[in-house]
This record gives C-alpha cells, structure tokens and sequence, in this order.
C-alpha cells in the first residue's frame, strides 16, 4: 500500500488509545485519508510491549495487527524521557505508575520522583534563563526537568515487512503542576519553552505541528513519497 496512493482512503493504526487516534485523525483527515484503530475492533486482545526501544515496540504492535487484519498497518509507540529521571519512564512511560495504565497515576508518580530529587536549580545544565522559574518568583511556571517526547511509528506490509520506520522528538520540560485541559497522557505536565503553555493548553493544530507524533508521522510522508519517486 502507497499512502499517498490517490485509491489509499483508509489506514489502520494499531493503538487503543484515544488521544493518538484524535491526532492521528486531524493529521490524516487533512489528507482526506479516514483513521480505522484498534478501537473498531475491540476483539483484538492486547499486545505485550517488551521490546527495549520505542521502534521495537512500535514493530511488534504493527506486525501482530497485520497478522490478524492480513492488511498494512501501522503503530505508534511513544512516551516521556525525562533528563533528572535518566530517560524514564520511557518505554514503560504507559505503566510507570503500574497497570492498569492510568494517565493520572502516571503524572503523580512524575511529581513524585522528581520532587524527590530537590530543586532542579541544583542540578542545572547551565542554561538557567530569564524564564527559568523559581518557586515563589515571577509567576513563570516552576519547572523540575528537561525532558523530550519520543515518537516512533512503524508502517508495515500485510506480510508484516517493514516499509518504513520513523521517530520524531520533541523537547521541553517538565511542570511541577498539571496545566490545561486537552491532550492526553504526559501532556499537562510538559512544557513547551517557546510557546510559554504546556501541551495540554495547545490546540490540536499547534500540539500537530510541534509534537513528536507529527514530526515522525510527517517523515513517514516524505519518506513514502521518496520510495514512490524512485
Ligand atoms: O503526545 C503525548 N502526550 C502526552 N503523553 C504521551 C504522548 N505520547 C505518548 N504519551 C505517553 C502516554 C502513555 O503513557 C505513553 C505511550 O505509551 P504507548 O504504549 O505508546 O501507548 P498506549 O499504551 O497509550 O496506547 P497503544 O499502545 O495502544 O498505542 O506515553
Ligand atoms: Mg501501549
């Protein structure tokens, strides 16, 4: 299957989650290509995520819907890196809190770790800035980490052959304190230094526009439109 094949009006992705499909949604309807998930087919059981990369995971997820659907799929494996945490949560960014998942519990177990960790201005990189918060100061937002978004998005054949394999990253920080109320997941948390709101207080266009699910999913275009040329 060619994406940008004009007779392609139909994807499958293989996730169960709510926020990825919204987006996932906007960033293809603008193509005029609909979204099928896994949330149109509810029989599909989970999949054990136990690779070590987000790739891997995002291979395993999109090969074994493949292997069920016999169709071309593709699946996205995500999360949160923080800088102070050493990389976690990660890969297990979905569980960190333990499962069931639960994005609530996953936020305050961040909090937690962090704040375990004293004031970030102890362990700064060098780069306290004019917007660098401090707690009880300005009113800019306190921020406990540098922390990046990490997206990687698989495309498979009906066989389960990768065609294409893609991240996109996408850095900021992280809050002491939820702000805003859309996105999903990490996103009231992360803060974006250079439009001053978190990712829960951008709008689907602008979160599209930076996130690391839009830069891989904008790599994957280009990279089948190149395969495509040749
Ligand atoms: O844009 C994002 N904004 C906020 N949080 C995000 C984002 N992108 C990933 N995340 C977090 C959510 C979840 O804690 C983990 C993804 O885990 P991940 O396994 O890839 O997705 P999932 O289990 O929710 O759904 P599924 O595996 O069915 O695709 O990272
Ligand atoms: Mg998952």
């Amino acid at each position: 299957m060619r994406l940008h094949d004009p007779k392609v009006t139909e994807v499958v992705i293989a996730t169960k989650n709510a926020g990825k499909v919204k987006e996932f949604e906007a960033l293809f309807g603008a193509q005029g290509i609909v979204v099928r998930s896994l949330r149109d087919y509810p029989d599909i059981a989970d999949i054990p995520e136990d690779g070590d990369t987000f790739a891997a995971n995002a291979l395993i997820k999109a090969r074994a819907v493949a292997a069920i659907l016999g169709a071309p799929v593709i699946a996205d494996d995500s999360g949160l890196a923080v800088d102070r945490l050493g990389g976690a949560p990660g890969v297990y960014s979905a569980r960190y809190a333990g499962e069931p998942c639960d994005d609530t519990a996953n936020n305050r177990k961040l909090l937690e770790e962090l704040r375990r960790l004293g004031p970030a201005s102890t362990d700064s990189e060098g780069e306290a800035g004019p917007d660098r918060g401090a707690a009880g100061g300005s009113g800019e937002p306190v921020r406990l980490s540098g922390a990046q978004f990490i997206c990687s998005i698989a495309f498979v054949d009906a066989e389960g052959k990768q065609i294409a394999l893609v991240q996109g990253e996408c850095p900021g920080e992280v809050l002491d304190g939820p702000r805003g109320a859309g996105g999903f997941g990490y996103d009231p948390l992360f803060y974006v230094p250079q439009l001053g709101r978190s990712m829960a207080e951008l709008t689907m266009e602008e979160k599209n526009a930076i996130s690391h699910r839009g830069q891989a999913l904008r790599k994957l275009w280009a990279e089948l439109e190149e395969a495509e040329r040749v």
